[in-house]
């Protein structure tokens, strides 16, 4: 494994030949020396974060500091995969200076090297601002999920043909206004792929087939260490919840029946030592 750092270049030359870029979320340093060792290409602190390690019920309570603090650490963790930094719901909606300023925090503080917004052609002024700014920018249309209450629940979006067509036009603004990236969450397969074709950016799905540049999931799904059913487009490759749960209740019963410590887990004194106390 190549011990360079990924640039964004790396992921546009990836894209050109049509060798697939691969993202996962993370949220903490151990999880980021994972992920880095492994070879992922990208790591997003995505502000999933709220709701798979803060226990939020969705991801529209997620601040700024909450999102720095996990920024911080996940940079910590990475030596190679290119760091992406969600911004969270209403950090970057007000107006295109309040988001040049969060994104440069991310930047500043964080050590991200590039930043992800929701949002479609309405957001094209803010991307503007942002990449003026020097700031690699990843856009992210389809389900959105800090807009859950306006799109009515977590729904395939760009299913009928006014949906599709404002998806591909907010495609289009996206990448005019200067992203370099794109990732689309639960939108038909063969909209995707149109759209990845006729698209300079690099496409990222989740939920959006095999045909875009590349993919992301949320590492708590692919780990089954969310404690939950797994949306639709989440593979699990592990069960860690249970491995995990099953481990806990295995130390409880050996600390109960006194099988732990053994021996081995604490520390001797010398006999002569102990015979010289007095108590
Ligand atoms: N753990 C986790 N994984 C995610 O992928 C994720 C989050 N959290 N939080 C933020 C958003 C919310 N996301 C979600 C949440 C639920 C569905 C969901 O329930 N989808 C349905 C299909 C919906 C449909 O058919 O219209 C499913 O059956 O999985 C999808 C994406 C994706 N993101
Ligand atoms: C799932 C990805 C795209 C995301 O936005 C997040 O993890 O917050
Ligand atoms: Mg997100």
């Amino acid at each position: 494994m190549s011990q360079k750092k990924v640039t964004i270049s790396d992921l546009y030359q990836k894209k050109a030949e049509g060798r697939k870029v691969t993202m996962l979320t993370g949220y903490d340093y151990p999880t980021a020396l994972v992920l880095d060792q492994a070879g992922v290409d990208s790591v997003l602190v995505g502000d999933s974060l709220g709701m798979v390690c803060l226990g939020y019920e969705s991801t529209v309570p997620v601040t700024m500091d909450e999102m720095i603090h996990h920024v911080k650490a996940v940079r910590r963790g990475l030596k190679r995969a290119l760091l992406i930094a969600d911004m969270p719901f209403l950090s970057y909606q007000i107006s295109p200076e309040q988001a040049v300023l969060n994104a440069g925090r991310f930047m500043k503080e964080g050590g991200a090297e590039m930043v992800k917004l929701e949002g479609g052609a309405e957001m094209a002024p803010t991307v503007e601002a942002i990449t003026r700014a020097g700031i690699p920018v990843c856009a992210h249309i389809g389900l959105t999920p800090q807009s859950v209450s306006k799109l009515g629940g977590y729904k395939v979006q760009g299913k009928d043909v006014a949906g599709a067509q404002k998806l591909i036009d907010d495609a289009k603004a996206l990448q005019g206004a200067g992203a370099d990236m794109i990732v689309f969450e639960c939108i038909p397969s063969p909209l995707a792929a149109a759209i990845t074709k006729a698209s300079s950016m690099i496409t990222i799905g989740i939920g959006g087939g095999a045909d875009c540049d590349g993919q992301v999931l949320v590492y708590h799904d692919i780990m089954g260490l969310s404690g939950r059913r797994v949306p639709k487009m989440a593979k699990q490759y592990l069960d860690l919840f249970g491995q995990l749960s099953q481990a806990v209740s295995q130390y409880c019963q050996e600390v109960a029946g006194q099988s732990f410590p053994a021996e081995e887990h604490g520390f001797p004194m010398d006999p002569a030592v102990v015979a010289q106390l007095k108590f």
